[in-house]
């Protein structure tokens, strides 16, 4: 519990990893008196009123009927991040409270991530990191080639604000760009980057040599990646997932790249997160995991913070909340 007088914030936990960011703690402490979840739980009767927002970070807390139910003042939920997926928009427009997110914050960084998962997997990187660092005759013979990037074709699932900034880095590459997407592109947008939009998905995936996947979980994209979506990829293709682990079925991923149907992944994002020590993915060598390092910069992280401090101030002075998401 920090300053009384101050507007009361639920926070999931200070500091920890299931805890805001360490370095943000003191920034937010002097706008808003933070409440853990812990506190809150302990003592809702005394806690639930002073709380006029609650502060999302990796997801945490989990909002559900029951805990707006017990937050009578609760203005606006402020989501560190533009993915949505852990919240029900329509739910929590019916308690009568605000959602704001931090797109703008995340979109270079995870931009970013997405084409250092793209060389990595297409030149080897991790294998090769592992081969240095135990360096012995016998595997340095070993010929550890990759895939060109220079010149290969890039597929683009989802063409929002990350998307348009991978094809922006593609393009420096040289790569030719197909997307695919709900709404196409203006031409202008779509000249700036070399774009083509490809209204078949599938068309997308037999023409690609690397699949990104670069869009929001929705029930509609839940698994849009299957079987038969592998499938139809070239068998020298290589899968990057930055977007959410749902969007792929990782069982039939295991069995592309077992079989060879693809050559290789590279994944940000799995489900769940973290995989358990024992899960079979591990075990691949065709495959880069990180985990979820998408918006992982010191900048981002501040930038998000600070949008969010931006969005939950405005809400509570009855003024328009910068990022707020409007449900469709
Ligand atoms: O996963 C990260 C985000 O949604 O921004």
């Amino acid at each position: 519990m920090g300053d009384q007088d101050l507007p009361g914030v639920l926070v999931s936990g200070l500091e920890g990893s299931y805890g805001i960011c360490e370095d943000h703690v003191g920034d937010l402490q002097k706008h808003f008196n933070l409440i853990t979840l812990q506190e809150f739980l302990e003592n809702k009767t005394q806690f639930g009123p002073k709380i006029q927002a609650v502060y999302i970070w990796g997801g945490r807390p989990a909002i559900d009927q029951e805990l707006l139910g017990s937050l009578p003042s609760l203005k606006i939920i402020a989501s560190a991040g533009v993915g949505l997926d852990h919240l029900d928009l329509k739910l929590i427009a019916n308690f009568g409270v605000k959602v704001a997110n931090t797109p703008q914050a995340v979109s270079n960084p995870t931009a970013d991530m997405g084409m250092a998962l793209l060389l990595a997997a297409a030149r080897r990187v991790v294998e090769g990191h592992m081969l240095a660092s135990a360096p012995d005759t016998e595997t340095f013979s070993t010929n550890w080639v990759g895939q060109e990037v220079t010149g290969a074709t890039l597929g683009l699932i989802g063409m929002g604000s990350i998307g348009y900034k991978i094809a922006q880095r593609a393009k420096a590459f040289e790569m030719k760009v197909l997307y695919h997407n709900r709404r196409r592109r203006k031409l202008e947008e779509e000249e700036a980057v070399g774009a083509t939009y490809c209204e078949s998905l599938d068309d997308l995936l037999q023409r690609s040599d690397f699949v990104l996947l670069a869009v929001s979980l929705t029930p509609q994209t839940q698994r849009l990646i299957g079987k038969r979506e592998l499938s139809l990829m070239k068998p020298t293709a290589i899968l990057i997932n930055i977007g959410r682990g749902l969007l792929v079925d990782q069982d039939a991923l295991m069995e592309a790249l077992q079989t060879g149907v693809i050559k290789g992944a590279a994944l940000d994002v799995t489900y769940p997160e973290p995989l358990p020590r024992d899960h079979p993915l591990l075990k691949l060598s065709n495959i880069v995991l990180t985990p979820h390092l998408g918006s992982a910069t010191h900048q981002a992280r501040r930038q998000m913070m600070e949008n969010l401090v931006q969005s939950i101030l405005a809400s509570l002075n009855g003024l328009p909340v910068p990022n707020e998401v409007l449900l469709k």
